[in-house]
């Protein structure tokens, strides 16, 4: 294939397409992006199924690289941390990281809009309500029908970045050696929404991510521009409390009442949305090779994960910018770069995969237990004292570029030593005369 590629055909206008296509057309290709849906800029209709997303380095990096940070910054609401909300309704806050440090939520429809609209200037062909029905492997085709018709278009190349349920994955299922594995969480989401006040104010701090961490189950609320937040109610389908249970205006009353009862004055229209908003699913899918003869997965298509890390759309983002950096290192030499692409990225697709599971845990469980706040208040406190040698976790995720892989491998390593420590009698007694230099240097 080498360098004989000049147009490009991406599958997705999502937040990966749009943005791969603005890479690829900066290079000088010629791009054409197909989207099943119809153009956000003109109908909006997310159905009640969007969570807010939650922009941190990677992406912010990715979107510099192309010139649309600027543009997207006046979309952002910096969440400094996590403020969780116990039964009783007292509050405790949590920072993120090191003062100055957040993650932004954004609305995936506004970011989508911001991405469509700067493809669009920069010469990208965007062809909505072309939903790809086929991809040929060995032609490089892609069929797709619009309007009620149907057509094939050939490309050099062929990007799917079409999501969790990827129609190119689809096509690359059916190969030889084709690794694939998908399961469900037992839990679904529903979107609720507080809305602004009555003077037009936000009814809650906007400069956090909210939790309701309740062990099994858990609510979070994140910020929108217009003052009002969504929240999301991540619950198990079946069991006790489930969406199963929970099938009329009494039960899920009650529930939130014994469970979540300072949201209640907050969410206006609870009985409303709860039956009408869809309950959906929560998918992780991992597969390999994502290179087959000239198509390749990007995004979501390649490593689809559960949100609670907020990095879904970091991680398609940095997809982007590590495929550019290799165009770069190798001269657009498409087969040394796809092949290295996919070598470096699974290794951290998987590695985030992991970690998004993990703190899941992490939000509906620990935030609530007094030991691992103490945990993360030591780590803080080693990262002040030591910053070339201890940064959590979290930050090496959120706030740095490290590879995930290695940021899950110490990770690893640092759990292990805070075990040790957090198992001391009277560790919060005398956690501040801890040997901070004996702790970091076994790292
Ligand atoms: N906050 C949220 O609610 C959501 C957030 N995300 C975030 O976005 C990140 C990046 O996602 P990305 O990889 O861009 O994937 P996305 O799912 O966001 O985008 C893929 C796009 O391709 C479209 N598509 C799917 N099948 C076809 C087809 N056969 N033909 C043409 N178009 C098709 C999808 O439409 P359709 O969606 O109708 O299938 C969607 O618009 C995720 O990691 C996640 O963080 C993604 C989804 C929801
Ligand atoms: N955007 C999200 C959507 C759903 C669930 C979590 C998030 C987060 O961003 C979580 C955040 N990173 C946290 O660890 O507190």
């Amino acid at each position: 294939m080498s360098n004989k590629i000049k147009s490009i055909g991406i599958l997705g206008a999502g937040l990966v397409g749009t943005l791969l296509s603005l890479y690829l057309k900066k290079r000088g290709y010629q791009v054409k992006v197909f989207e099943k849906r119809s153009d956000l800029r003109k109908s909006n209709n997310e159905g009640g199924r969007s969570i807010n997303l939650a922009l941190s380095k990677r992406g912010i990096k990715a979107l510099e690289e192309v010139g649309v940070f600027a543009d997207v910054k006046s979309v952002l609401i910096p969440m400094e941390g996590r403020m969780m909300h116990n039964r009783e309704g007292n509050l405790t806050f949590q920072p993120y990281g090191k003062e100055g440090q957040h993650i932004n939520s954004v609305s995936r429809s506004v970011l989508n809009e911001h991405l469509i609209e700067a493809a669009e200037q920069e010469g990208v062909q965007l062809c909505f309500d072309h939903t790809c029905t086929a991809v040929d492997l060995e032609n490089t085709t892609i069929s797709f029908e619009h309007n009620g018709k149907e057509s094939t278009e050939h490309f050099d190349l062929v990007f799917g970045a079409d999501g969790a349920y990827s129609q190119l994955r689809q096509a690359m299922f059916r190969t030889n050696r084709f690794n694939y594995q998908q399961f469900y969480i037992e839990h679904g989401y529903k979107e609720l929404t507080i809305p602004p006040t009555e003077s037009g104010d936000f009814a809650i701090n906007p400069n956090a991510l909210h939790i309701w961490p309740r062990g099994k189950y858990m609510l979070i609320a994140l910020p929108n521009l217009d003052r009002s937040f969504t929240c999301t109610l991540f619950l198990p389908f079946e069991g006790d409390p489930s969406f199963e249970t929970l099938t009329n205006k009494k039960s899920v009353q009650s529930f939130f009442e014994k469970t979540f009862a300072d949201t209640l004055p907050l969410i206006e229209n609870l009985d409303e949305e709860f039956f009408e908003n869809p309950t959906s699913s929560l998918v992780t899918v991992k597969c390999y090779p994502w290179v087959k003869n000239n198509c390749v997965l990007i995004g979501d298509a390649s490593h689809a994960i559960v949100p609670f890390y907020g990095q879904g759309m970091n991680a398609g983002f940095e997809d982007c910018f590590v495929l550019n950096k290799l165009l770069n290192e190798f001269d657009d030499n498409w087969d040394k770069t796809l092949n290295a692409y996919q070598q470096l990225r699974k290794e951290d697709g998987d590695a985030i995969t992991d970690l998004a599971l993990n703190n899941f845990i992490e939000m509906r469980d620990l935030v609530a237990d007094d030991k691992f706040l103490l945990q993360k208040k030591i780590e803080r406190h080693l990262q002040d004292a030591y910053p070339d040698k201890w940064l959590p976790l979290y930050s090496m995720v959120t706030f740095s570029d490290l590879r995930y892989s290695e940021a899950l491998e110490i990770g690893k390593k640092q759990q292990a030593i805070m075990d040790e420590v957090m198992n001391r009698n009277d560790i919060f007694e005398n956690w501040e005369s801890l040997d901070f230099e004996e702790i970091v240097n076994q790292l």
